[in-house]
């Protein structure tokens, strides 16, 4: 199905307001037809009038197009006001629509969709490129259908009066209308797609620059970034200065072209009035009708452009969110019986297009309330239990239960129901401590925040600070220490009192003191029914552990157990 197609799929739930709003923009733009139209008669009716005297004012209809003028200038008012309302409104749900659906395509594919693009690029397919696929209704689809429309209308009013006169003018506006903007599209779309490409790189490096400042200055990279994004800028500029002067010379030879259509359209009529066909009285009407004529078509040389970019756009979104989603979704979705013991056997993981397996003939059985370490050197593969737990990626060899069901079966919102994690690359929201807390439990109460920032030590930190819960902790919580940061992410899943809690590396950032009270706090604070996993490097925080679990080489071996 081509793009466009796909988007005129999308807008099929709001095809009545569209409708509605093309409507209105065809009685907006035949009102102002009108209303020049009946301005031209109104003109020569006065002027029969004031130059004939009482005869000619008596012989001469006066009252008809000062009404008509009246009604058409409060009808375009209207209309104009009315057409923007509703297509802007149609536009807004229309974006809304767009994002709600990428959303829920991409939300599936995510962590592993996130390795393979920059996440400056996904900010501008959500923001940038919906954006530009809703503008499709509102500035190629009405603008231009809205022409189409008026223009047979206006070439049918002018026939009723001059044939040859409405010859001169249906050409005109196929000119004006389809060729000219056409020839400009196409002598801009190189340009377009070139300013297209240059924005979606420089917003992925403005991201990546805006989230690793402070890299780029260490590595001395900052200048050459600088560099590289004002370059973007300058070509696009340049690109940017080329659309304009393409677009420019469309409207400049637009002008001419709608100035001899209604010159050529005048004399048509002046020989029809001539031959006696015609009464003298409409010439100045059709002149009139003929210019207004052109207005309908302003739009348009925008709209070709703008067609280009909604296909580009789109082309972009679609071929993002139509990526199968790395893990296939359970085709029938079970609860865990009991959501505190798991069983890996013979399990084979290998990330996509890696070489090496990260978990390879790995076994591993974890019951209700067991306190187990899991260490190892560095690349081992202990983080990849989470991702195979969440089924962020999936495995390809051997059997997973949880609770007594096949992992293939659960899904991810499923498991973060009996599993909390504090994952090693945590992320906390901009804003305050109290809504970090929220977002993990919604429901909590302030004392039970509390009491879970107790358990991770940072009570007094937050107790020191004026602002309490709601002090505010920065993007990403850069206002926070590297271990209060990875507290209050201990916190968070504190909060929501899990059946399993994972923790990679909870004490990492921690003086011994410190790390030392917050597992004692924790240990003690957990029913004894909850299983909790620890991933670590740190000898200390492992002893305090039922169990060690080495990884190595891709498995799992027994290390030794609590007395
Ligand atoms: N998203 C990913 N895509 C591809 N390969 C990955 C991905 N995540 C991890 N790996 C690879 O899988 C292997 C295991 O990684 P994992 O993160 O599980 O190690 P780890 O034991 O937790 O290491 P560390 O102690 O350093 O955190 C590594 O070789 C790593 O390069």
């Amino acid at each position: 199905m081509s793009m466009l197609a796909r988007i005129i799929g999308h807008m099929r739930p709001l095809r009545r307001q569209m409708a509605l709003g093309l409507a209105l923009s065809v009685t907006a733009s035949l009102a102002s037809f009108g209303l020049l139209f009946l301005s031209g008669w109104l003109l020569a009716a006065a002027a029969v009038a004031g130059l004939g005297g009482i005869a000619a004012r008596n012989a001469f209809n006066l009252f008809l197009p000062a009404v008509g003028v009246r009604f058409f200038a409060t009808m375009r008012i209207l209309a104009r006001y009315l057409e923007r309302l509703v297509t802007h409104d149609a536009t807004l749900r229309l974006i809304g629509r767009m994002r709600a659906w990428s959303i829920s395509r991409l939300a599936p594919q995510a962590p592993a969709l996130l390795a393979r693009q920059r996440s400056g690029d996904m900010l501008f397919r959500f923001v940038s490129d919906t954006d530009r696929m809703g503008q499709f209704y509102l500035e190629v689809l009405v603008p231009v259908a809205s022409a189409a429309i008026c223009c047979v209308v206006f070439v049918a009013v002018m026939g009723a009066f001059s044939l040859s006169a409405a010859l001169v003018l249906a050409v005109g506006l196929v000119v004006c209308g389809g060729v000219l903007p056409g020839v400009a599209g196409a002598l801009s779309v190189h340009a377009m797609r070139r300013i297209s490409r240059q924005q979606d790189t420089m917003h992925a490096d403005l991201t990546e620059v805006l989230q690793g400042m402070g890299e780029f200055m260490f590595l001395g990279a900052g200048q050459a970034v600088q560099a590289r994004i004002a370059a973007r800028a300058a070509d696009i500029r340049t690109e940017r200065r080329r659309v304009a002067l393409i677009e420019g010379g469309a409207r400049s030879v637009m002008t001419v072209v709608t100035m001899t259509s209604a010159l050529g359209v005048l004399a048509m009529a002046d020989m029809a009035c001539r031959a006696g066909a015609l009464s003298a009285a409409c010439l100045p009407m059709l002149a009139l009708g003929g210019l207004a004529a052109f207005d309908v078509l302003a739009p348009l040389p925008a709209a070709w452009p703008l067609l280009g970019q909604v296909h580009m756009a789109a082309g972009r979104v679609f071929a993002l969110c139509d990526t199968p989603p790395s893990v296939a979704p359970p085709a029938l979705t079970r609860c865990p019986d009991d959501p505190s013991c798991l069983s890996l056997s013979d399990i084979g993981l290998r990330y996509p297009g890696a070489e090496r397996w990260a978990l390879r003939h790995a076994d591993l059985s974890v019951v209700r309330g067991e306190r187990v370490a899991l260490v190892g050197p560095s690349g081992a593969g202990k983080s990849t239990l989470v991702n195979l737990l969440f089924r962020f990626y999936d495995y390809q060899e051997g059997t997973a239960r949880f609770g007594g069901v096949d992992l293939k079966d659960v899904d991810a919102d499923i498991m973060a129901r009996h599993v909390g994690v504090v994952a090693q690359d945590f992320h906390l929201f901009q804003g305050s401590i109290r809504r970090n807390l929220t977002i993990a439990c919604p429901t909590a109460t302030e004392d039970a925040m509390w009491q879970a920032l107790r358990v991770a030590r940072l009570h007094a930190f937050v107790q020191a600070e004026p602002a309490g819960l709601d002090t505010l902790i920065g993007e990403g919580g850069v206002r926070l220490s590297g271990g209060q940061a990875r507290r209050l992410a201990v916190a968070q899943v504190v909060l929501r009192n899990p059946a399993w809690i994972i923790l990679d590396e909870p004490t990492e950032g921690l003086d011994a003191g410190t790390e030392h009270d917050l597992m004692t706090a924790l240990l003690s604070a957990l029913s004894p029914r909850t299983t909790l996993v620890c991933i670590t490097h740190n000898p200390a925080v492992a002893a305090r552990m039922d169990r060690v679990v080495r990884v190595e080489g891709g498995r799992f071996h027994e290390a030794g157990r609590a007395p």
